[in-house]
């Protein structure tokens, strides 16, 4: 999988933070991605300019069992607190393997892992399924991030199983308080802070100033993250993803191809920011840090997915990065929205 030659190395496994084994993909414009094998967690993506686009705590533990704070966790095989299990499930406390022999999956890119978590006998005492969760993390040229998990049901014994899952995307934000998210207005959504209580946004664009948690249900095709003092849009796409290679400008930042199966939709989007009362109880992360971060995760929650042995599910995450300026005056996120 490494470039040779004068190339730079597409794909290096190398050490991180506590000695934890982690790979670094570059691709060949200057964008890099790192990929911790404890949690198949995305720790960073740059783009080719060397700037950080996702959000790190700088409290964050890079140690077992405490999930790293920031990044792109794996929410499997439960959602926060829907289910029986510990919050946000188990995958992203676990120590992944590289998966040498993936079934074949098609790419366009040279700078990309297969990870691979199968339950071991714990698990098993805690949630009695097996199963097969491969995630491939991949860059593309022009710096896109794209993640793609296959979870198949591997039970013998002809049982199904449930789960529910998300994308937990910490993007760095310049100032929360700078930040738009167009798209989710007027959406019913799931308020966390109230007991899950369903409710329906008003008005224009969201905005922050306190704290947040919601589920917000039925999203748009394309939902954009305004930074203004970044000059940096996020789109998040949650339609069939097209040929890669083939987007335009506006097709970018964050897109989304949900399960293949007919059930479950993939596209309840969360968004979350603890705020500065939350922030202080969190002991990875700093007091002042909710400033600079905000989570749109894309998740699979109200609508659990259904696996028979030998199904599979797959989710697909595509994440890209412009300079709003660079767009300037299309980055209108509802004409983004309607041009799609
Ligand atoms: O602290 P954790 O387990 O990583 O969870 C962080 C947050 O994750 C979000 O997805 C949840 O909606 C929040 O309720 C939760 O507080």
């Amino acid at each position: 999988m490494a470039a040779s030659g004068s190339e730079r190395v597409a794909v290096e496994k190398c050490k991180g933070i506590n000695g934890l084994d982690k790979v670094v993909l570059r691709e060949p414009r200057g964008s890099t991605a790192e990929v911790y094998l404890y949690g198949a967690h995305v720790t960073s993506w740059k783009n080719d300019h060397g700037e950080e686009l996702l959000f790190v705590s700088s409290k964050a533990i890079f140690k077992p069992p405490k999930a790293i704070r920031g990044g792109i966790p794996i929410c499997f095989p439960q959602f926060g607190s829907h289910g029986s299990l510990e919050q946000h499930g188990f995958a992203r406390n676990r120590f992944w393997s590289i998966d040498t022999d993936p079934p074949p999956f098609p790419t366009n890119s040279k700078s990309f892992i297969d990870l691979i978590l199968k339950p071991s006998e714990e698990d098993m005492q805690k949630w009695p399924y097996s199963y097969e969760f491969r995630l491939r993390v991949a860059l593309g040229t022009g710096g896109d991030l794209m993640l793609t998990s296959r979870i198949r049901n591997t039970n013998a014994d002809g049982k199904p199983f449930t789960f529910t899952f998300a994308y937990h995307t910490y993007f760095s934000v310049s100032d929360i308080s700078e930040v738009r998210v167009e798209g989710l207005e007027t959406l019913d959504y799931l308020d966390n802070l109230q007991n899950k209580e369903r409710s329906t946004e008003q008005g224009d664009a969201l905005t922050f100033e306190s704290e947040v948690d919601k589920i917000y249900l039925g999203t748009p095709t394309k939902i954009a993250i305004l930074d203004h003092e970044k000059k940096r849009t996020f789109v998040l796409r949650k339609d069939g993803l097209p040929d890669a290679g083939k987007h335009d400008i506006l097709d970018n930042l964050v897109k989304l191809e949900g399960s293949s199966k007919e059930q479950g939709s993939f596209f309840p989007l969360v968004v979350w920011n603890p705020w500065d009362k939350k922030a202080k109880t969190m002991a990875d992360f700093g007091d002042d840090e909710y400033k600079h971060m905000l989570c749109v995760e894309a998740a699979v929650v109200e609508k659990p997915i259904t696996l028979k042995p030998g199904e599979e599910w797959k989710g697909r995450l595509e994440l890209s990065a412009v300079p709003s300026s660079y767009c300037s005056g299309q980055l209108d996120p509802q004409k983004v929205i309607q041009n799609s």
